[in-house]
């Protein structure tokens, strides 16, 4: 399975946000993307899921071009997880995660024992069954954004794109879910995720993409997420130092400063 984006161009209208972007995805990748607010990260992702019309350039699935996909076979292969998700109406968490089976199921057929399996099994992955019963528009923000990424994961996707999974949640729950994410990879799933800490990268991620207004950057995480480049793209001092973890790997991390 290979996503690629070739000088891809976006944006509203007449308006380019985002201009000639150039990255690929295969299976088992973790593919991080990094970049200050506004800059036009969810606008590409709206671009990826066909949202939006591009403006340049053209996304390839398995070297398919996506504009020539059906929508029930993209579903099939392509999830995602929003950024915020305002719920219309008080579903259980359960139905909202079974809406993940959507596109598995036939015209007006109902979830099957072996659906609602699957979408048990997402929930138990990421520690939330507890939530399976309760009403979707009653639980907080964080919990709700496990249960948005539950309801993608029993989608069964290849690739998975997911708009700053980590936004809601608690500074535990934030690492349990970028280790399910890396398991996820490992078992052949290909995600691409936005994040605003640049130590999500160091923890998980095979590739960074760093936008700008003025350019963007591809590579692994060594060469990407620097003092340099995150200076230039945030505007602030940082100092990239490393640690041990308790298996003697070194692992990255990145103290902002104050000055
Ligand atoms: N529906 C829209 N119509 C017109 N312009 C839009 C629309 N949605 C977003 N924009 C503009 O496109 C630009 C990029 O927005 P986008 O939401 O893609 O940024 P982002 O990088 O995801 O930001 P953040 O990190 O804050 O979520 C912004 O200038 C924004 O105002």
């Amino acid at each position: 399975m290979m996503l690629e984006v070739r000088d891809v161009s976006c944006g509203y209208g007449k308006k380019m946000v985002v201009e000639k972007i150039t990255l690929n995805v295969v299976k088992g990748e973790i593919l991080c993307l990094l970049g200050p607010n506004g800059v036009g990260k969810t606008t590409f992702f709206k671009s990826i899921l066909g949202f939006l019309k591009l403006m340049g350039g053209e996304i390839l699935l398995d070297g398919e071009n996506i504009s020539q996909i059906p929508k029930s076979r993209f579903a099939k292969v392509v999830g995602y997880v929003p950024q915020a998700h305002t719920p219309p109406f008080p579903f259980s968490v359960l139905d909202v995660v079974l809406m993940g089976r959507t596109a598995h199921l036939g015209l007006f057929a109902l979830p099957s024992q072996k659906d609602v399996k699957i979408a048990e099994n997402a929930l138990e992955m990421l520690g939330v069954s507890y939530l399976k019963d309760r009403v979707y528009t009653e639980i907080s923000g964080g919990e709700r954004q496990m249960v948005l990424i539950a309801r993608a994961l029993t989608q069964e996707p290849k690739v998975l794109i997911m708009d700053e999974p980590t936004s809601n949640l608690d500074f535990g729950n934030q690492i349990r879910v970028l280790e399910r994410i890396k398991r996820l990879s490992e078992k052949g799933l290909a995600v691409i995720m936005t994040s605003h800490f640049p130590n999500h990268v160091f923890l998980c991620s095979s590739k960074v993409a760093l936008m700008q207004h003025r350019s963007f950057l591809v590579g692994n995480a060594d060469e990407i997420v620097t003092e340099k480049n995150l200076k230039s793209a945030y505007g602030i001092d940082v100092k990239i130092t490393s640690a041990m973890d308790q298996k003697g790997n070194i692992i990255k991390a990145c103290i902002p400063l104050i000055n």
